[in-house]
């Protein structure tokens, strides 16, 4: 068995006390958004805490945008590539996604398995987190080479990995979280809890929460698997807008805690934190 010093990548990540895998079965049910929801509420949990996200959806990378990072270059230093800062100087906020290495945003990434694994490795084990206090990896959907490229370059230090599983209210999305439930199980991947997002819709006229979908499948899950319900987000117009539209990441930064979900997220983000160091303990 490797020791926790043994590897490029051990070596990088030994220095990060938790990393959250978040993954979900199905496409499209907000797995980056709450990715990004999730690094930003851990940052504002401490005045010191320093979190770190990696994008490791390599056809579909969205995280650079949603934290208002769109086009910005990567340096590479003597110790590697240096993440960039959302919150620029303070470097509490450190992110790298293959979004940042694409000529223009609009081109794609069309790789095999061997080169996805051969990226994700050199995420793992060239970028320069320096110590974290969590590192937050959005994965794509499914469970694809990206997860079992994580599993195993993350082996040694396999102590310090959790997942998230996000699930949207629908069946076959829930279906899906299952299949994402079962690899997990499959890899001995210690799970937090399970978040049901785009549960309801959030009135933007008087914050009324309509339920336009079925809502409680998740939670209903979450109880029949023995997983933590680590709470449900609804559609949130202005979140969207937001996430989908940042520009400078300060101001994201500041117009985050203003969106109706940001409390409701704090709140599953404090359930998250509590959940790791009762594990520490
Ligand atoms: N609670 C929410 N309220 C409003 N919009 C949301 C919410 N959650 C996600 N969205 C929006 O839905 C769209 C899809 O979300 P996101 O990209 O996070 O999903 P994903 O599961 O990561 O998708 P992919 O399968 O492409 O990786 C985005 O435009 C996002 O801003
Ligand atoms: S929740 Fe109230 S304000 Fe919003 S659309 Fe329905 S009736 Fe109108």
């Amino acid at each position: 068995m490797a020791s926790t010093a043994d590897t490029p990548v051990a070596r990088r990540l030994q220095h990060v006390k938790h990393i959250i895998i978040v993954c979900s079965g199905k496409g499209g049910v907000g797995k980056s958004s709450i990715s990004a929801q999730l690094a930003l509420s851990l940052r504002s949990s401490s005045p010191t805490a320093k979190i770190g996200i990696l994008d490791v959806d390599l056809t579909g990378p969205s995280i650079p945008r949603m934290l208002g990072l769109d086009g910005h270059p990567v340096h590479q230093s003597s110790d590697g590539w240096v993440p960039v800062y959302a919150d620029g100087s303070e470097a509490r906020l450190a992110c790298m996604s293959v979004g940042f290495l694409l000529k223009k945003k609009e081109d794609s990434v069309v790789w095999r398995g061997p080169k996805k694994n051969a990226m994700i490795r050199q995420f793992l084990s060239d970028v320069r987190w320096g110590e974290l206090d969590y590192l937050v990896i959005d994965t794509p959907p499914g469970t694809s080479d990206e997860h079992i490229s994580l599993m195993e370059h993350m082996a040694p230090v396999a102590s310090h990995l959790s997942a998230v599983i996000v699930t949207t209210p629908q069946a076959v999305a829930l279906l899906d979280a299952m299949k994402c439930l079962s690899f997990t199980r499959a890899v001995s991947l210690p799970v937090l809890g399970l978040i049901e997002n785009m549960s309801g819709y959030v009135c933007p006229c008087c914050g009324e929460i309509s339920n336009i979908f079925s809502t409680g499948g998740g939670q209903e899950m979450a109880r029949r698997e023995g997983l933590k319900f680590l709470g449900s987000l609804p559609v949130d117009s202005d979140l969207v807008t937001l996430l989908d539209a940042a520009e400078i990441s300060f101001e994201l930064l500041r117009q985050y805690q203003q969106t109706s979900t940001a409390p409701l997220f704090a709140k599953i983000a404090e359930e998250i934190v509590r959940t790791l160091s009762d594990k520490e303990t």
